[in-house]
């Protein structure tokens, strides 16, 4: 078992990452407190509830709620379902939720968790390959609205990160490859070395192997580790981890959050803003077709949908987060392995949208 020790205001929380780690009792018992609520989606419940009860065997009150899966069930009515289910159980300011899937239950539960009585513990446990390299740490929660993508939520950092990869062998491809998105992600921005390996190893990546799994899963958490300590809240360098993101979720909002998976919508906003980084001249001639290659051989969609209209996605980018003074701001690369944050007039985002 590999840990990484991620820095917050209020302390820092270990990432456990390896095999066979949700029956190990000896990673969960400090971390797990007063009553406890087991948060998890209809798949992962059949597949890996039961694994758990070694650990919850302890514990006399605890309660869990499986809840509908899905990025369109990532909604202020599960929230409040989960706050419910909170009050059922008792629950005090001591409890702790353990979120027990991908991303939309590790948001959805870790909201719940920052918003119940003001904030009580949560135990981020990923079973997707996205939500291990990304969703669980850092502490961003949250869910959607019809509007817009995570538009309502909070920063709320777990009490631990428990990352069992033996997890992703029950994982569909379409999942999975949505989780190397993200992966990519980290390459693009900040660690062009890491892009390069990952382009050694596409292969081995798509085939899952567990040497080069593993590899891409702890270099991935330990970017991201080192992002969000320098940066919690989003004030500067944390934005970065956005690239993509604005053109992904105004995609994912405009076909009502069922058509793409989070990765892959990324996957396809990360090639969008690369072109724009190369028509605005500030990446190098050939850094967005470096990238969308690797997306491609990694089987990631690159093209926007030609139903989907580009002053639609346009108006939805006008709501993303990071937007000021009414300008839409948007992550885009110098080079792989270097990106910023830059205010971008709409008539230059329609360059990319409508080629
Ligand atoms: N908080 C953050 O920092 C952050 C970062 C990235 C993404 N996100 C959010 O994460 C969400 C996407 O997460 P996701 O890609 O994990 O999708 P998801 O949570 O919808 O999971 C995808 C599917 O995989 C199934 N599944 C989960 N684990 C499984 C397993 N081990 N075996 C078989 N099936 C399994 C689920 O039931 C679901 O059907 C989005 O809402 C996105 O906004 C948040
Ligand atoms: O942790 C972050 O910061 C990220 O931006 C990671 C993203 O991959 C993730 O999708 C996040 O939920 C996006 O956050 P938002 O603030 O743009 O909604
Ligand atoms: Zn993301």
């Amino acid at each position: 078992m590999k840990v990484i020790q991620v820095a917050h205001r209020g302390g820092e929380y270990p990432v456990y990452i390896g095999q066979g780690l949700l029956a190990t009792t000896s990673v969960w018992s400090r971390h797990l407190h007063g009553r406890v609520l087991v948060v998890t989606d209809q798949t992962v419940a059949e597949h890996y509830l039961a694994r758990l009860k070694p650990v919850l065997s302890e514990i006399d009150h605890k309660q869990r709620v499986i809840l509908p899966e899905g990025e369109e069930q990532k909604t202020l009515a599960n929230w409040q379902r989960l706050i419910d289910e909170l009050v059922e159980l008792g629950a005090q300011r001591d409890a702790t939720v353990v979120a027990l899937g991908g991303g939309v239950i590790g948001d959805m539960a870790g909201f719940a968790a920052a918003a119940y009585m003001r904030g009580i513990g949560v135990i981020q446990v990923p079973t997707t390959l996205l939500a291990q390299v990304d969703a669980a740490v850092g502490g961003k929660t949250g869910v959607n609205l019809a509007a817009g993508k995570n538009l309502v939520g909070a920063f709320h950092s777990p009490a631990a990160v428990i990352v069992d990869v033996d997890t992703l062998t029950t994982l569909d491809d379409r999942d999975y490859r949505a989780g190397l998105a993200e992966v990519v992600k980290y390459g693009a921005i900040r660690d062009a070395g890491f892009l390069a390996w990952l382009e050694q190893e596409a292969d081995a990546l798509t085939a899952r192997l567990p040497d080069a799994l593993m590899e891409a899963v702890f270099r991935s958490v330990g970017n991201k580790a080192e992002v969000v300590a320098a940066d919690e809240r989003e004030a500067g360098e944390r934005a970065l981890l956005n690239f993509g993101h604005t053109f992904g979720h105004a995609l994912e909002t405009a076909t009502g959050y069922q058509r793409f998976r989070h990765g892959e919508a990324v996957a396809i906003g990360m090639g969008l803003a690369a072109r724009l980084s190369e028509w605005l001249g500030l990446a190098p001639v050939g850094t967005a077709d470096r990238l969308l290659a690797l997306l491609r051989r990694l089987d990631l969609p690159t093209e926007l949908p030609d139903d989907v209209a580009a002053d639609r996605l346009l108006a939805l980018m006008r709501l993303d987060k990071k937007n000021a003074a009414d300008q839409i701001r948007l992550v885009l690369l110098e080079d792989i392995g270097r990106a910023v944050v830059r205010p971008c007039p709409s008539d230059d985002i329609r360059e990319v949208l409508m080629p």
